[in-house]
């Protein structure tokens, strides 16, 4: 136990660490107090010099506020909550056992049994949420050890439970496994746990070094790394691509008329509808200011032509009301496709932005193709 305690410590010590560089993970924060709340309540099941039933409720209680804990924050990492009053329940249940098995009918196998089965469930019910909303080497390696640990607790509780004076040769091989695959369990969870925190972070620092974080298309950057990739895939696959440039008109007068906040919430508008019309190979992402930039897998100049003009007349009909205020905006178009300028990313978008300035030339609010 000693062995198993110092490696949870270990553990929590690497999550909270963890925790205090980086602007921490609230699942992060509730692995790593459960971790303590387990470790506390292993350690006070070994205490001695207690009366017996504040022993076994102090036990009991802080391991199960314990996997409330890690429970809530696997349901936080699945995008879910866990409310407080299941967490009060959690706990409630292992005290209940201990008072009844200690007060009304005294039987220290069958406090020992139901309550060790209550918690190989709980595990499970860590298993089968983390099954639920997560995915990846990290979940697969935390819910074999939640699954362990469950098994282990519940065959030993069940077995104590239908023979609770056994001591023969199959108490003694459901002890030695049981001590064999605890400790295990245990680490899995842990490194598991661990791994699904690293993970999240990759994916914030992805998201933030990918995505502009006023309209949610993609950045700069990531359109030049990601385009290329689609105008490879295209041209060994013989398809058409096409580049549409998208400029909002007079967008400075909006600026200026109704401040830049409404500013802001007008781009985002342009983002989120033109996302809505994407296919799933399509890209967008914020080019300059007010300067979006579409590529259309699969798409030639004409077909594009016809989408940019849909699109438009989307722009042309919505209305975007932020802080109190009603705005109509347009946009400008320019088109274009690999048929007349081969599959090179930023001469597609060079000659989509010159498209896109004879639409303004021309008196805006409309779609040009070159
Ligand atoms: N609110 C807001 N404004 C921005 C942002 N980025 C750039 N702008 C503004 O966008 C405006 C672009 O103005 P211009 O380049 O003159 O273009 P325009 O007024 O749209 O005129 P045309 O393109 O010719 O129709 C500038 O006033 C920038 O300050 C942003 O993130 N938020």
């Amino acid at each position: 136990m000693l062995v198993q305690i110092a490696f949870t410590l270990l553990t929590t010590g690497l999550l909270i660490s963890a925790a205090l560089y980086t602007d921490s993970l609230k699942e992060q924060r509730l692995w790593a107090m459960g971790n303590i709340a387990s470790c506390l309540g292993l350690a006070l099941g070994a205490a001695t010099g207690l009366p017996d039933l504040v022993h076994a409720c102090l036990s009991y209680g802080v391991m199960g506020l314990g996997l409330a804990l890690i429970l809530r924050g696997l349901r936080i990492f699945g995008r879910q909550e866990l409310g407080i009053g299941w967490m009060v329940g959690i706990v409630l249940v292992p005290l209940a056992v201990t008072a009844y098995f200690t007060l009304v009918q005294p039987s220290l196998p069958a406090r020992l049994a139901l309550t060790g089965m209550y918690f190989g469930v709980l595990n499970w019910v860590c298993a089968a949420t983390l099954l639920r909303h997560g995915n990846g080497h990290g979940v697969s390696v935390t819910v074999v050890g939640f699954v362990a640990l469950g098994v282990s607790l519940f065959v030993r509780g069940g077995y104590l439970l239908v023979n609770p004076q056994a001591s023969d040769q199959a108490a003694m091989e459901i002890m030695n496994f049981t001590l064999f695959v605890i400790p295990l369990g245990q680490v899995c969870v842990m490194f598991g746990l661990i791994l699904m925190v690293v993970r999240r972070y990759a994916e914030r620092l992805r998201m933030l070094s990918t995505i502009d974080a006023l309209t949610g298309a993609l950045n700069r950057a990531a359109l030049e790394l990601q385009g290329q990739r689609i105008m490879q895939r295209a041209r060994q696959g013989l398809r058409s691509v096409a580049v549409v440039m998208i400029d909002a008109d007079h967008f400075k007068q909006i600026n200026d008329s109704f401040g830049h906040p409404v500013g802001d919430e007008v781009l985002r508008h342009l983002s989120v509808l033109l996302m809505g019309q994407l296919r799933p190979n399509d890209l967008l992402a914020r080019y300059g200011g007010e300067e979006f930039v579409l590529v259309l897998d699969g798409l030639n100049s004409t077909s594009a032509v016809n989408v940019a003009e849909r699109l438009r007349q989307l722009v042309e009909q919505a209305t975007v009301t932020a802080e109190g205020q009603s705005v109509r905006y347009t946009v400008s178009m320019g088109v274009t496709s690999s048929g007349i300028h081969g599959y090179n990313l930023m001469q597609l978008i060079s000659a989509a932005d010159a498209a896109m300035y004879e639409a303004k030339r021309a008196g805006r609010n409309r779609v040009h193709s070159g």
